[in-house]
C-alpha cells in the first residue's frame, strides 16, 4: 500500500484537497479531527491539558474551549509545545493502527491528511510527501476571511508553522492552489491519475506476501532518510 502524506501551509487548502480525495472514495486519514476526537471529555489527554492549562480552557459542559487554548498557544511557542507533546503521541497511534487496517483491508493508497508533517518528521515515513501551496499574502486572506480572524491573529496562526516556502523543500509533489478552485480540482484529478499509476498492480503482490511489503517498505524508507540526510547537508552548505 503506498501511504500518501498530505501537507500544507495554514489555509494553503490542505483540507479542500483532502475532501476532494475522498469525494473520489480515496480513505483519508485526518489528523485535525483525531485531534478533536483525543480530547473529548474522558480522555486521558484532555486530563493532561487541564493539568498544564488550567480549567479555564473547558466550557462549563466540560469540552476543551479550542478557541481559548488557541489563543493561548499559537502566541507561545513554549506552550504550544506542551500541548503538542500531550496531543501528538495520542493522535499518532491511531494515525497508525488507522493505516494499518486500510492496509488489512486490502486498499492499494491511503492519505495522511497531517498539518504538522513535516515539522513533525512524520514525512520520513511515508511513500510520497504532497505540499499544497500558495503564497503567504493568499494564506493570509483565506485565513482571515475563513476564521474572521483579525490580521494579528492570523499572523500568530501562520508563524507557529514551518513556513510553506520551506515546506516545498520537502515535496515530491507540490500542489500549487493559488488559482479559483476549478484548477484545484483538476489538479487533484491529475494527481489521481499519477498515484493509479505509480501503485500499478505490484501493491497486490505486497499485499498478499507481506514480507515483500515490509522488505520494499523497510527499502523505501532506508531511501527516504538517505534522501534527508542529503537535503539537510546541501542546507548546512548554503
Ligand atoms: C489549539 C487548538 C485547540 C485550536 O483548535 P481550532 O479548532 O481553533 O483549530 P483546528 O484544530 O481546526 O486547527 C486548524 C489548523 O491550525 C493548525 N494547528 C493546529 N494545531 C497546531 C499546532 N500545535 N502547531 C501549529 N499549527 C497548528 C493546523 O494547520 C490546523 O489545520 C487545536 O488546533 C489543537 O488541539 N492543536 C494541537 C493539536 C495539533 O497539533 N493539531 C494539528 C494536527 S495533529
Ligand atoms: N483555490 C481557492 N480559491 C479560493 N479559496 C480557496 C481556494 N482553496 C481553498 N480556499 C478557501 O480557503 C480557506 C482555507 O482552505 P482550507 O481550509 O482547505 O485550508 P487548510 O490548508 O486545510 O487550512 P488549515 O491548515 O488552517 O486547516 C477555506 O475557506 C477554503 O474554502
Amino acid at each position: 500500500m503506498l501511504v500518501i502524506g498530505l501537507t500544507g501551509g495554514i489555509a494553503t487548502g490542505k483540507s479542500t484537497v483532502s475532501s476532494l480525495l475522498k469525494k473520489s472514495d480515496i480513505p483519508i486519514i485526518d489528523a485535525d479531527l483525531i485531534a478533536r476526537q483525543v480530547v473529548l471529555p474522558g480522555t486521558p489527554a484532555l486530563a493532561a491539558i487541564i493539568r498544564t492549562f488550567g480549567e479555564e480552557v473547558l466550557f462549563k459542559d466540560g469540552f476543551l474551549d479550542r478557541k481559548k487554548l488557541g489563543s493561548i498557544i499559537f502566541d507561545d511557542e513554549v506552550k504550544r509545545k506542551q500541548l503538542n507533546a500531550i496531543v501528538h503521541p495520542a493522535v499518532r497511534r491511531r494515525m497508525f493502527w488507522k493505516t494499518l487496517s486500510y492496509w488489512i483491508r486490502g486498499y492499494k493508497y491511503c492519505v495522511l491528511d497531517v498539518p504538522l508533517l513535516i515539522e513533525g518528521g512524520l514525512n520520513q515515513w511515508v511513500g510520497q510527501v504532497v505540499v499544497v501551496y500558495c503564497s503567504e499574502e493568499i494564506q493570509l486572506r483565506r485565513l482571515m476571511a475563513r476564521d474572521m480572524s483579525s490580521e494579528n491573529a492570523a499572523l500568530s496562526r501562520l508563524r507557529s508553522q514551518m513556513p510553506i516556502a520551506e515546506k516545498i523543500a520537502y515535496a515530491d509533489i507540490v500542489l500549487d492552489n493559488s488559482g479559483p478552485e476549478s484548477e484545484l480540482r483538476a489538479r487533484v484529478q491529475e494527481l489521481i491519475t499519477t498515484f493509479d499509476k505509480q501503485v500499478g498492480w505490484s501493491w497486490r503482490i505486497s499485499w498478499l506476501l507481506p514480507p515483500i511489503a515490509l522488505l520494499s517498505a523497510t527499502w523505501w524508507l532506508f531511501w527516504r532518510s538517505l534522501k534527508g540526510k542529503r537535503r539537510n547537508s546541501n542546507k548546512k552548505k548554503d
